[in-house]
């Protein structure tokens, strides 16, 4: 379903359709909007945002596939599609860093740590991120000082460094959202 969703996302993100057929997407989308109404649930229930299902079932987040995940490291790729376009063929500046929360947040929850929020996160943009293309994200841990943990990470369209980043995560107290 979330597939269906992301492949309609880049279709709208390709497509100039006329007035009419605009008016008549709507509708249905309203339609499928209220059929959904009755199946609300709590966010514990839902399918969207889980961490098992590849790419997270989220339609927001470019989708990572993780080739190696340990403890210390990650590695996947993600091929930024029609729908991220910031312009001119290039993926939309704010989507970098939502990859790399998602990165080198999963990595700093990885191997039995406990949960871990984003203090900060560094982004430099080295080169744009073209659309269509297969990237490679790397990550890695850095170090550890009491609650806090360091997280690097870089993307790569092949040899070409598209950006890198640093975050830091704190460990959250017991009780802590
Ligand atoms: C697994 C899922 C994959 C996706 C994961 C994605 C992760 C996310 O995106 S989480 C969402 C985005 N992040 C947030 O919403 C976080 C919002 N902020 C907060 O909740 C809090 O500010 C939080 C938890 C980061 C830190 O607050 P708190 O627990 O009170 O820590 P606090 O006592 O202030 O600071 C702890 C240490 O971190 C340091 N620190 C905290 N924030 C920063 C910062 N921005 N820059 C530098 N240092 C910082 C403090 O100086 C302190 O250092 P020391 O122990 O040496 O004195």
């Amino acid at each position: 379903m979330i597939e269906s969703l992301r492949s309609f996302l880049d279709r709208v993100a390709g497509a100039r359709p006329t007035a009419e057929e605009s008016a008549e997407l709507a509708a249905t989308l309203d339609r499928l909007s209220a059929g959904l109404a009755d199946r609300q649930v709590s966010e514990r229930e839902r399918l969207f945002a889980r961490l098992s299902v590849q790419g997270r079932g989220q339609s927001l987040t470019p989708q990572l596939f993780i080739d190696e995940q340990d403890a210390q490291s990650v590695t996947g790729h993600v091929t930024f599609r029609p729908y991220f376009v910031g312009g001119n063929g290039a993926a939309h500046g704010g989507t970098i860093p939502l990859l790399f929360d998602e990165a080198l947040g999963r990595l700093a929850n990885a191997g039995g740590r406990r949960a871990s929020r984003t203090a900060y996160l560094t982004v430099n943009f080295r080169s744009i991120a073209r659309i269509g293309n297969r990237l490679t994200l790397t990550a890695r841990h850095v170090k550890e000082d009491g609650r806090k943990r360091v997280i690097s990470g870089e993307l790569r369209d092949g040899d070409l460094l598209v950006a890198d980043a640093e975050g830091l995560f704190v460990e959250l107290r017991p009780g802590q959202p």
